[in-house]
């Protein structure tokens, strides 16, 4: 099923870890601090990104490894041939960088995203409607890059770019012209793929998340607010002729990097910012699997649910499992405690974590 032979070495507080007998509902159970979310982390390496925490790859280090770490897992594509062993780690006499391998072939870690379709669900998201901007993008912009891969390189050129057309602009000395001409044009050619790719996967997901019923979990309305025109010519003039505000105010003042996610709850027209915690929390999760099932088409589907079962009421719990249980797509759930999973605990692969041990229940 999806991941199985999972391997962690000195990840966080896992020395040595190994989770063997994965299923499709999968269920990692312990105390606060036990390492539960840690292994999600790991899993969330296997895809393009820095993982679930966003860390640096010295943080996710263990003290047990010299400074390094590694996780393995195998991939059961679903057609029927052998497994994909997909490895990624990091050691500092490799110059500190992530290593991705694919079949023992070092490879980069936005091809991981040509292998399998990953999404998660963290309770650090659950202020994402009254969070940043920036937060929002980079939630979209996640759920883009697990159904169009390429969508990773649009958004670092784009931003790569940015970031020297701000430098120039901030400069003391005159931007040269024909430098500013070079970035915007790179900025118009990435950041309208960009953009483009933002408008694609909103739109996707609004119709996926009008196929589904309202009840239980309260069905989100998505909006993509672009900060201006999506088209590369019309975002190109744009730059050109706000140079002189730009400068003024030592950086770019529209682009993709201003575009925003609008979010309200259907039937009540409110702002999602504004709804209750729980229908937030069902807001996400509404969206979170209407995203897996849309990412999971023609590739293997791997969606981690970290403490997701105990914020909701046993109503939306059951309808949860019952989703999961239809999306063909292989989930990691995590709890303190197994009661709020009880509907499938008889299904589930359930591992207890404590102190950085995982043992098979
Ligand atoms: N680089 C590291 N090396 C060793 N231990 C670490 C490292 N980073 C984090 N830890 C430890 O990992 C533990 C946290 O693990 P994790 O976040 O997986 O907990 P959890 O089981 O998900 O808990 P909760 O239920 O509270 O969310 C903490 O004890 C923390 O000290």
């Amino acid at each position: 099923m999806a991941l199985d032979h999972i391997t962690l070495a000195s990840f966080r507080n896992h020395a040595a870890t190994r989770l063997d007998g994965a299923r499709q509902l999968n269920l990692l159970v312990g105390e606060n601090g036990a390492g539960k979310t840690n292994v999600l982390e790991a899993l969330s390496l296997f895809a393009p990104g820095r993982g679930l925490r966003r860390a640096s790859l010295t943080e996710v280090a263990g003290q047990s490894g010299q400074g390094g770490f590694g996780a393995s897992a195998l991939l059961d594509t679903g057609d029927g041939g052998e497994p994909v062993k997909l490895g990624t780690g990091m050691s500092p006499e490799r110059s500190g960088r992530r290593i991705v391998q694919v079949n023992g072939a070092e490879t980069s870690a936005i091809s991981l995203g040509e292998w399998l379709a990953m999404g998660w669900l963290t309770p650090a998201m659950d202020r994402l409607f009254a969070d940043t901007a920036t937060a929002r993008r980079r939630f979209v912009d996640r759920m883009a890059v697990a159904i169009e891969p390429g969508h990773a390189r649009h958004a670092s050129r784009y931003e790569a770019a940015l970031r020297e057309r701000n430098r120039l602009l901030s400069d003391e000395m005159e931007p040269d012209p024909a430098w500013l001409d070079s970035l915007e044009a790179q900025m118009a050619s990435h950041g309208s793929a960009l953009a483009q790719g933002r408008a694609r996967l909103l739109g996707s997901l609004t119709t996926r998340l009008e196929e589904l019923p309202d009840a239980p979990f309260a069905r989100p309305a998505l909006a993509y607010l672009p900060s201006g025109s999506i088209e590369e010519e019309v975002m190109l003039s744009q730059w050109r002729s706000e140079r002189g505000r730009d400068r003024a105010a030592q950086r770019t003042l529209s682009g993709p990097h201003r575009d925003e996610l609008g979010v309200t709850m259907a039937g009540k027209d409110m702002p999602a910012s504004e709804c209750s915690t729980g229908e937030q929390k069902a807001m996400l999760v509404a969206i979170t699997l209407a995203h897996a099932e849309l990412a999971a088409r023609g590739r293997p589907g791997v969606l981690l649910l970290d403490e997701v079962a105990a914020h909701l009421d046993p109503i939306r719990r059951e309808a949860l499992f019952d989703r999961l249980r239809d999306s063909g797509t292989q989930v990691w759930l995590t709890g303190t405690e197994p009661a709020p999973f009880e509907a499938i605990l008889g299904e589930a692969a359930v591992w207890r974590v404590a102190d950085g041990v995982a043992e098979p229940v």
